[in-house]
């Protein structure tokens, strides 16, 4: 691989020289020719012109091939590496690690084609220009280094300094956008729930204020740069041409003096270009040299945390704090012939149900018998086809919950704006999130989401929980809480919700039917089959659910 990208190199720089020399040659010729001699003489510089014209062209032409060639040999190796170095990880295996990992890699492209061949052609071209120059006039040699240490050097160090810094805040804005615009868009029905899209629109807005600025700072520094170099170019070739003119070396040589000198700074111009680009891909590099995930935030589904609130009220009355929904009949949920089919599957077939408020119920059943459906009717997530629904305050919303690219803290207050620390201390206790919270280096202040703190499924899914329970709406709908969480703490943490919502209606889907009255659920819907089969006393449940499942014919 070396010898491919050494190839490249060479290939490279010979073109540039060839380009160097096709221009020092043709301005001898013209010189000359203005002299009238005899045509013979003329013969070796047209041949010259013609041979480095074909040259450069078919010089560069091998260098694109040997320079791709090389590069993709390099991401290849790369990616080698950076795969098994994944796949012996046994954490943060998760998709957007990897995504990015691939992406990094893809700078190693970059690194040698925008980089590192530039800056050997420019480097082989400072060389060769130079010692032609000194050879003809050692002044005009010396200035034309200067010229060279100018563009080759100076100037891309400073841009690289100058330009690396903007180019890190261009890339902290987009990537902040990239988050903002993903927060509002994955997660807008959580916004809309909790009246706070304004909120989250106003962010996205300051962060495409702050890009626009970056970026338009940023441009005018390339400006700047590319100016510079230009500048620096005409000021070596006229310096040359002024020291040739002096040494009175006569006309054809100072054409050939002031114009290599032109060539020559021009090949080392694109090194300012190449030291930015350099300076951008850094940490890709870096990353790719220590392969280790970004963000280790794997996100297997959670349980679903709805709650259930007024589509049309800037701060739905069920997040206000202390907000109450006392008993009474137009609290109540009412479904009559509810009817839900999948194309030819049928989900619910006619469910009728009343359920008082403020109280706790437990839907359970067999998978498949449609207990998640159930819950997305009540929800309003799913359509019936046939039959009424009734929620209290009927025009209900619900979200599968979104985790912001925002503090734990934040991501709570998101629920109710105006909790204070001990209400989401309470509401993460319930959940059973503080403890993890309150061990974090930096607690509630943690940033989370896309590219924050990395969280289990189960972290995400307490969390969620949390805020759900902040949002404290007269009616919480949640579909297997505590999924995926070790028994003990599952019942733990499902307990502490029903007491925590102690005269509001909650309604879970859950599987754990042990002890479901011992849990403080009132009572329980055993589905089957599309059809509540049983509405009992919590306290009987799991001998119920046994026998609707070898007897599916259950009557209710
Ligand atoms: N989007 C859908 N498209 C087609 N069929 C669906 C869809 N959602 C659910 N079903 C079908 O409807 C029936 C009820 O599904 P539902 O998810 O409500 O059951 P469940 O009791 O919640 O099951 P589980 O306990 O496994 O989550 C199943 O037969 C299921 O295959």
């Amino acid at each position: 691989m070396v010898a491919v990208v050494a190839t490249a190199g060479v290939l490279g720089a010979a073109a540039e020289l060839a380009a160097v020399a096709l221009l020092a040659t043709a301005a001898w010729l013209l010189a000359r020719a203005a002299e009238q001699p005899p045509l013979a003489s003329l013969g070796l510089a047209i041949v010259g012109v013609r041979a480095f014209a074909l040259s450069r062209g078919g010089l560069r032409y091998a260098e694109r091939l040997a320079g791709h060639d090389a590069a993709l040999r390099v991401v290849a190796r790369l990616r080698e590496r950076v795969f098994l170095a994944l796949a012996g990880r046994r954490d943060g295996r998760d998709g957007d690690a990897l995504s990015r990992m691939v992406g990094d890699t893809e700078s190693a492209q970059d690194l040698v084609l925008r980089c590192l061949l530039p800056g050997v052609s420019a480097a082989a071209v400072a060389v060769g220009a130079s010692a032609l120059c000194w050879l003809l006039l050692p002044a005009a040699g010396a200035v034309l280094l200067a010229g060279l240490v100018v563009a080759g050097m100076l100037v891309p160090t400073a841009a690289a300094m100058v330009g690396g810094r903007l180019a890190d805040r261009v890339a902290a804005a987009r990537g902040e956008l990239a988050v903002r615009g993903l927060d509002l868009v994955d997660g807008a029905p959580d916004l809309a729930a909790f009246g706070a899209t304004g909120l989250a629109e106003a962010r996205a807005e300051r962060t495409v204020a702050r890009l626009v600025r970056a970026e338009r700072v940023a441009g005018r520094v390339g400006t700047a740069v590319v100016a510079s170099g230009v500048l620096v170019q005409g000021l070596t070739a006229v310096g040359v041409a002024l020291v040739a003119l002096r040494a009175e070396v006569g006309e054809v040589l100072v054409a050939v003096l002031a114009l290599t000198a032109l060539a020559a700074v021009e090949a080392v111009l694109p090194v300012a270009g190449a030291a930015r680009r350099y300076r951008e891909l850094r940490p890709a590099l870096r990353r790719v040299a220590e392969p280790r995930p970004v963000t280790g935030a794997p996100r297997p589904r959670p349980g679903r945390a709805s709650p259930v609130v007024p589509a049309d009220a800037s701060r739905p009355a069920g997040l206000r704090p202390g907000g109450t929904a006392g008993p009474g009949r137009a609290d109540r949920i009412v479904l009559s012939g509810v009817r839900v089919d999948y194309g030819g599957r049928t989900a619910l077939a006619g469910v009728d149900l009343e359920v008082a408020a403020g109280r706790a119920v437990a839907v359970v059943g067999a998978s498949g018998a449609g207990k998640s459906t159930l819950l997305g009717v009540l929800a309003g997530l799913v359509e019936p086809s046939a039959g009424t629904v009734r929620v209290p305050e009927a025009r209900a919303l619900t979200q599968d919950a979104h985790v912001f690219a925002a503090s734990i803290r934040a991501n709570l207050a998101l629920a109710r704006p105006g909790a204070g620390d001990a209400e989401l201390a309470e509401a993460a206790r319930v959940a059973g999130v503080a403890e993890w919270v309150e061990r974090l280096p930096r607690g509630w202040d943690t940033v989370v989401g896309e590219g924050g703190q990395g969280m289990s499924g189960g972290q995400r899914q307490r969390l969620l929980l949390a805020r759900a329970l902040l949002a404290d709406p007269p009616v919480l709908l949640l579909d297997e809480p505590t999924e995926g969480m070790e028994d003990a703490l599952g019942t733990e943490v499902l307990r502490r919700v029903l007491r925590s919502r102690a005269g509001r209606t909650t309604v879970v889907v859950t599987h754990r039917l042990a002890d479901l009255a011992e849990l403080g659920f009132h009572e329980a819907l055993v589905l089957d089959a599309g059809r509540v089969v049983a509405r009992v006393d919590s306290s009987i449940v799991g001998q119920l659910v046994e026998e609707s499942s070898s007897t599916p014919q259950l009557e209710s």
